[in-house]
């Protein structure tokens, strides 16, 4: 589902953010990604979901090396992808159902039985008095469940979360990553980029930790095993 092969990533002409990443994370499966403040870890997911180009080596998502996409396939794997931006991006325009919304009526399922889906899934969350509230309205928290509901709505292939639950209480936090662990069992990839490492702890996936843009393979992570010097 991802694959990195020896990736660097820098921004401009800065220094290597992101220091040769091999890793793997396969259909399917649920991984969180650790790191302090800094480590790297939104570069990572930017990458995952098409919006970054590495520096140097290759990423693959649904087997398809992303240097040689053109437009049309970049829009057509975005598709696959759910995404929760750290600083969520919501519509300030569309309220909470409308913003939810969105990525059905994207992919054409916008209709009564997607509408009621939508509600559900807002309730849900805890928003069902705030459905037709704009987002410059609502808390952080709030609007942090606004954006991971519009993620999941269209039940993506990849889910990717960047520090989704930073905003929220713990039985909030706790409750959103059940949400996400449905999601998965009905065969969502999942990748959530967190430094909350209690929260991760009261979970068993594979922990992918990131340190000064490497891997630290010390732990327990997914990264793809080195090649053997020849
Ligand atoms: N667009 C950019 N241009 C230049 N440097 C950047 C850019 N985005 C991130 N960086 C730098 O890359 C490094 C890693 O940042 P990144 O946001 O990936 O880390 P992070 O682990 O997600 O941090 P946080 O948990 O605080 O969000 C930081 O030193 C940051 O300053």
């Amino acid at each position: 589902m991802v694959r990195f092969e020896d990736v660097v990533l820098r921004y401009g002409k800065g220094p290597e953010i992101l220091k040769h990443i091999s890793l793997q994370f396969d259909p399917g499966s649920y991984h969180f990604l650790v790191g302090a403040s800094g480590a790297g870890k939104s570069s990572l997911l930017r990458m995952m979901y098409l919006a970054q180009h590495p520096s140097d080596g290759r990423v693959a998502l649904f087997g398809r090396d992303i240097a040689g996409l053109s437009r049309r396939e970049t829009a057509l794997l975005r598709r696959q992808i759910g995404v929760v931006f750290q600083d969520f991006r919501l519509l300030e325009h569309l309220t909470a159902r409308e913003n939810v919304a969105l990525p059905l009526q994207i992919s054409g399922e916008a209709g009564a039985r997607s509408a009621k889906d939508v509600e559900e899934l807002l309730s849900w969350v805890g928003l069902a008095d705030h459905m037709d509230a704009l987002p410059p309205t609502l808390s952080g928290g709030q609007q942090q469940r606004v954006a991971i509901a519009r993620a999941v709505i269209g039940r993506p292939s990849l889910l990717l979360a960047d520090e989704p639950t930073g905003n929220l209480d713990d039985r909030m936090a706790v409750r959103l990553l059940y949400l996400f662990e449905e999601l998965n069992k009905i065969g969502t990839t999942v990748v959530i980029a967190t430094h909350n490492e209690s929260l991760v702890q009261r979970f068993r996936h594979p922990i992918t930790r990131l340190s000064g843009g490497e891997i630290d393979s010390s732990g327990d992570s997914a990264a793809a095993p080195k090649r053997e010097a020849p």
